[in-house]
């Protein structure tokens, strides 16, 4: 996990872009899924840098500009969404329908998509006004409310994602790669204050409900990803020093078989909803922003504690390539292999030992392979 330190009313937008807007592009458009989401203080500056003022453009627009220019004339197309997390519930910031009435949408779990919100509305996004709209839209249908320091603070955690699909050649055949981007403005990291009124205070239970497990998610991915660092590295010095018989002993003692700690992702909505994102199939960006103001210190060094435990989070993220793209890519790859391997027996053909039987099982795996793909190719 990548982050960066953002000191409120220090650096401008255009930088923070340079810096990890480009990040967040890049990881995109080569297919990967991507989350930046910003966590600090009531006040400390999240929403002026993830969405921005009328006056500065924050990195989401910045973002969805760049992508959308890309999308021109490739065949590629986004779906845009928009969603709240307030006191545990999950809202719809795009639905165009009477808002008045209080609605809940329900998370639920895919076995190979993951945690995904039913009934969220799905927008496709193919200019940048669409996605202006689109943002105006969903930070006005924000909760937001006076708090000590801020008197338009957002109360909920906000998710804006872009669905980006890209029509691409591979191995000659037309393909498609998807990437999820999730662009994150979570609510103040303050407690309560019991000067606000009562419902301020169980607000501020449920939006510290969220933010502590996450902090607890993000501090138990981090032990994990560490644990298995030094694994690693013991397996790599017991393999070096017993040469002689290679992983005999590694294996028994192998710290890869050591327990590793359980991850409580489902013990709130936004670590639920964010599970790829914090340990899984995704490159992640968290962007901490503090305030330099001196009564804030106790603020500061929780976050700074916070941004600390994620940079030890080590994801897995992969290209979201077309599943038969990807079997017949590496078939080929195995097929490749497999003649080169034939080859080298044929030209070297020097002892009888090299017996026609292993001849004749690599060129029965040639030739099923070579059927799987045409198969696959139709
Ligand atoms: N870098 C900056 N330059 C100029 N103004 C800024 C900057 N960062 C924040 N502000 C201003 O400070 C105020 C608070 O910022 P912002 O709304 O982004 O805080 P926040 O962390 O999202 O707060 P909350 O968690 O309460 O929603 C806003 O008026 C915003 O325009």
């Amino acid at each position: 996990m990548w982050f960066g330190y953002y000191w409120h009313l220090q650096f401008e937008s255009p930088i923070v872009y340079q810096d990890l807007g480009t990040s967040v592009l890049s990881g995109a458009i080569k297919g990967y899924n991507v989350c930046l989401f910003a966590y600090g203080q009531t006040g400390s500056g999240k929403t002026y840098t993830m969405m921005g003022t009328p006056a500065s453009i924050g990195l989401t627009p910045r973002i969805c500009k760049v992508l959308i220019f890309q999308m021109y004339g490739n065949g590629n197309f986004s779906f845009g969404s928009f969603l709240e997390i307030y006191t545990e519930r999950v809202r719809d910031l795009l639905k165009r329908s009477d808002r008045k009435k209080p609605y809940t949408l329900r998370v639920r779990e895919h076995p190979d998509k993951g945690p995904y919100v039913e009934g969220l509305s799905q927008h496709v996004v193919s200019d940048y006004n669409q996605v202006v709209e689109l943002l105006e839209e969903g930070i006005a249908n924000r909760i937001t409310a006076a708090t000590h320091v801020h008197d338009a603070s957002s109360r909920s955690h906000a998710i804006f994602t872009i669905h980006y699909t890209q029509a691409i050649m591979e191995n000659n055949l037309p393909s498609e790669i998807v990437s999820k981007i999730n662009l994150v403005d979570l609510a103040g990291s303050e407690r309560a204050d019991p000067n606000y009124c009562k419902n301020r205070i169980i607000e501020g239970s449920n939006i510290n409900k969220s933010l502590v497990t996450l902090g607890i998610v993000i501090s138990t991915l981090a032990q994990n990803s560490q644990m298995f660092s030094s694994c690693q590295s013991i397996n790599s010095i017991l393999s070096e020093g017993d040469t002689s018989n290679t992983g005999s002993h590694s294996s028994g003692n192998s710290g890869n078989s050591r327990r590793q700690y359980y991850i409580p992702y489902r013990d709130s909505v936004l670590t639920w909803l964010l599970k790829d994102s914090l340990g899984g199939n995704s490159k992640t960006i968290m962007i901490a922003t503090i305030s330099p103001a001196s009564t804030s210190y106790g603020e500061s060094i929780s976050t700074l504690r916070y941004a600390a435990h994620a940079k030890n989070i080590v994801n897995k993220p992969r290209v979201n390539e077309d599943a038969n793209v990807k079997l017949i890519r590496e078939l080929r790859e195995e097929i490749d292999r497999l003649k080169a391997m034939l080859m080298s027996f044929e030209l070297r053909n020097f002892s009888p030992s090299f017996s026609d039987d292993k001849d004749g099982n690599l060129a029965e795996m040639l030739f099923q392979n070579e059927l799987k793909v045409s198969l696959l190719d139709f």
